[in-house]
């Protein structure tokens, strides 16, 4: 932990890329970037390959031990049927995607807040019948920022909301996530993580705004909207659950927020490519690229998925390129970090291209 005159001579020293090893006065390794990308086919086969990083880690024993701490935590949180999360497998997300650890608690902070990000998606954005209802949703949303960032002590009015936050299994799975994080990393890394939730909180209220109306929006601002709804959120987690963290004038920096919105847009168009069928299938149908692409240009279902799997397949070369010109930086962190968010793309693609509830 840094002390307060740290603090000051690293906020008088210079900042930015390239400059932290100058700083410490450290030699830093540079690390190279394999060529590890593959075009790899999916669904029935029938689309175009998506082009992706190879998948780093495959390991169904620790996957287990993931998910059967995950299913008793769940089942802690108040969950009626915490089954439903080993359904879900995110222990194996985490072990998919978190490649740099195999210590099970270090993995729970991805599966924990992986679980409840998703629990809230389901259950008050995305599932009529789970429960979603659009116009309810941005006040169940305050409320789950409420429970991931406490806000100051206000008397009685305190034990109210004490009261809802330990009544709602989404709140409580969020709460505690957000508590297993802080025990194991940095109040820096624990804003992250909750800023970069509440940006996607915005998002979801757009979506919500266009179901609740059935008015749709184009599919540029439907893309604009959903670039701070991704996997990017998950992706603030890497350095956390690897056990360092990327200092914030590096992970901040223009050239790399760049980089990480890239890898986090390219998976979540992933998600958007494997789940089309169950967001049309809504009676309130959710909103997807693939169907934004299909109305906004008037075209079949089967170019729009073409023009999808071209989207991800550029934003994937971009973050390659970018990541091979971020080479000669000379910060160990950022390169772990960024060879962490190659294999985050790579578990992803593995992890939705296999799971039932995409099939
Ligand atoms: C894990 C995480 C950051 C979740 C936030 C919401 C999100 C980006 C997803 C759950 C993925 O998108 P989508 O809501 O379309 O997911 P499903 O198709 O419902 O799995």
């Amino acid at each position: 932990m840094e002390s307060v005159s740290d603090m000051k001579d690293l906020l008088s020293g210079p900042s930015g890329l390239g400059t932290s090893a100058a700083r410490l006065g450290r030699p830093e390794a540079v690390a190279v970037v394999d060529p590890g990308y593959a075009e790899r086919p999916w669904g029935d086969g029938t689309a175009p390959p998506m082009y992706v990083p190879v998948l780093e880690r495959e390991d169904e024993l620790l996957a287990a031990a993931v998910d059967e701490r995950l299913v008793a935590w769940a089942e802690g949180c108040g969950f009626e049927e915490p089954e439903r999360f080993l359904g879900g497998r995110f222990g194996r997300l985490a072990v998919l995607t978190h490649v740099d650890t195999d210590d099970v608690e270090q993995l729970l902070i991805a599966a924990k807040l992986n679980a409840a990000w998703w629990a809230a998606d389901d259950l008050y954005a995305d599932s009529t019948e789970m429960g979603a209802v659009p116009e309810e949703l941005p006040p169940r949303l305050a409320l789950a920022m409420a429970a991931m960032d406490p806000v100051a002590p206000a008397a009685e009015f305190t034990a109210e909301l004490e009261e809802v936050l330990n009544d709602d299994p989404v709140l409580v799975g969020l709460r505690s996530g957000i508590a297993h994080l802080a025990s194991r990393s940095t109040a820096t890394v624990v804003q992250r993580v909750c800023y970069s939730t509440f940006a996607m909180f915005v998002s979801w209220s757009a979506y919500a705004a266009w179901r609740h109306t059935a008015s749709y929006p184009p599919a540029w601002q439907y893309l604009a909207t959903r670039q701070h709804d991704t996997f990017y959120t998950s992706m603030t987690l890497i350095d956390a659950v690897g056990g360092y963290e990327l200092p914030a004038p590096l992970y901040y920096d223009p050239r790399v927020r760049q980089l990480l919105t890239a890898a986090g847009t390219a998976s979540v168009v992933v998600n958007d490519l494997v789940s089309v069928e169950k967001d049309a299938a809504d009676e309130k149908p959710v909103c997807n690229m693939v169907l934004q692409i299909e109305a906004d240009r008037r075209c079949s279902r089967e170019e729009a998925v073409e023009r999808t799997v071209e989207l991800h397949n550029q934003l994937v070369r971009d973050f390659e390129a970018g990541h091979k010109a971020l080479l000669a930086v000379p910060s160990v962190e950022l390169h772990r970090f960024l060879k962490g968010v190659k294999a985050w793309m790579g578990g992803g693609f593995e992890w939705h291209t296999t799971h039932p509830r995409y099939q």
